[in-house]
């Protein structure tokens, strides 16, 4: 099915809107076969005043969640991980229910306390205090069970960064393997991502990448450039970096079967709503969002210290934006950025 033209007008009013809320920079690229829109607006740098450009990587959060849902999947299709089975039978050390399962992990249905509720409670401090910072799995988890479980295991949705940094466990656990050999052998080298890279707990970005700047809780105060720092408190939640059209590129990749069989893609790609309009739901380290028009998009958000990102694409892989903000603790910007989304999938509405 066409979609309509991307409205990139749109698009760039967005991005200045959103630079006008307090992002320095913002940019967005739209790929779609061998058509590409880049939209860029504001600076990379606020130090040089560096202009933005599409090309520049970034810490993308919780869009590492998809990769390392991947990489899981793939284990699952190799016959090595029951999605249904206890988590615990793959952990040296077990959770405290034995009833969370794989598949509760992956869909955010566990129950596990999200330990960066506490960790972050205090924006700037709680950055400093772990931005070099470097954690086990373990002991992130037992940040997390030092509190109760949210919820009965399968319960409900709940989204908690724990449920992946329990599954870069288990996946080690299984393999012996490490995550960055995972994410380099299964999906950035296959899919030429050359721009994407796990490289924790390095606090540095190489090559051409944009600055990040995380908003202080006191908004009258300056913004703090985050850019360098471990992520040690995300890792397999949270730490990958990479740039826009090879963010395009996994999502369009992953939707049209090149990672995954059919059945196992069927499974991540099962969306339960999210929100009570159900225009938001989640499937298996995937998000899906219902956009006016009707059509549907598959990817991942991102919030990191001073990095929004949106990764989407359509059902078939044809379509995929990827738009970024380099800042946060601002969700004004977060909420304007996702505006991208309906300019890329639905076009120019206002008629
Ligand atoms: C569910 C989310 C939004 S939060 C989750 C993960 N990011 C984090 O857990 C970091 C949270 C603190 C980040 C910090 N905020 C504060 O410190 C607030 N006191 C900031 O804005 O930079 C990610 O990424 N996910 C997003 C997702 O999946 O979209």
């Amino acid at each position: 099915t066409s979609l309509p033209t991307p409205d990139t007008a749109t698009v760039r009013s967005v991005q200045k809107t959103a630079v006008a809320q307090g992002a320095p920079g913002a940019l967005t690229r739209i790929d779609e076969g061998t058509t590409s829109y880049r939209i860029v607006t504001g600076e990379a740098d606020t130090g040089n005043h560096t202009k933005m450009d599409s090309g520049r990587r970034f810490r993308v959060g919780s869009v590492s969640k998809t990769f390392t849902a991947v990489v899981l999947m793939q284990l699952a299709a190799e016959g090595r991980v029951d999605l249904d089975a206890p988590a615990n039978n793959y952990l040296s050390k077990s959770l405290p229910d034995d009833r969370i399962t794989v598949r509760h992990l992956l869909s955010h249905r566990s129950g596990l306390y999200d330990y960066t509720n506490d960790m972050f409670y205090y924006t700037v401090p709680g950055f400093e205090a772990v931005r070099n910072k470097v954690f086990t799995y373990q002991d992130l988890i037992d940040l997390s069970t030092a509190r109760p479980l949210n919820n009965a295991p399968g319960a409900a949705y709940r989204y908690s960064n724990t449920n992946f940094v329990v599954l870069g466990q288990l996946i080690e656990n299984i393999t012996g393997t490490p995550m960055a050999t995972h994410y380099q052998q299964r999906i950035f080298g296959p899919l030429r991502l050359r721009s994407t890279a796990y490289v924790h707990p390095q606090t540095t970005i190489s090559g051409s990448f944009a600055r990040g700047y995380l908003r202080q809780d006191d908004t009258t105060l300056p913004l703090v450039d985050s850019t360098e720092q471990t992520v040690s408190w995300g890792q397999s939640a949270g730490a990958v970096i990479s740039n826009a059209v090879d963010l395009n590129r996994f999502f369009s990749s992953l939707v049209s079967g090149k990672l995954l069989p059919a059945e196992h893609l069927k499974q991540m790609m099962t969306m339960v709503p999210v929100t009570a309009d159900g225009s938001q739901s989640y499937g298996l380290g995937l998000r899906a969002r219902k956009l006016s028009c009707g059509t549907t998009v598959y990817g991942h958000t991102g919030t990191v210290q001073g990095y929004y990102t949106y990764a989407f694409t359509t059902a078939d892989g044809t379509r995929s934006m990827t738009s970024l903000a380099n800042t946060s603790n601002n969700g004004t910007v977060n909420t304007t950025l996702g505006a991208t989304l309906e300019a890329t999938f639905c076009g120019d509405t206002s008629t």
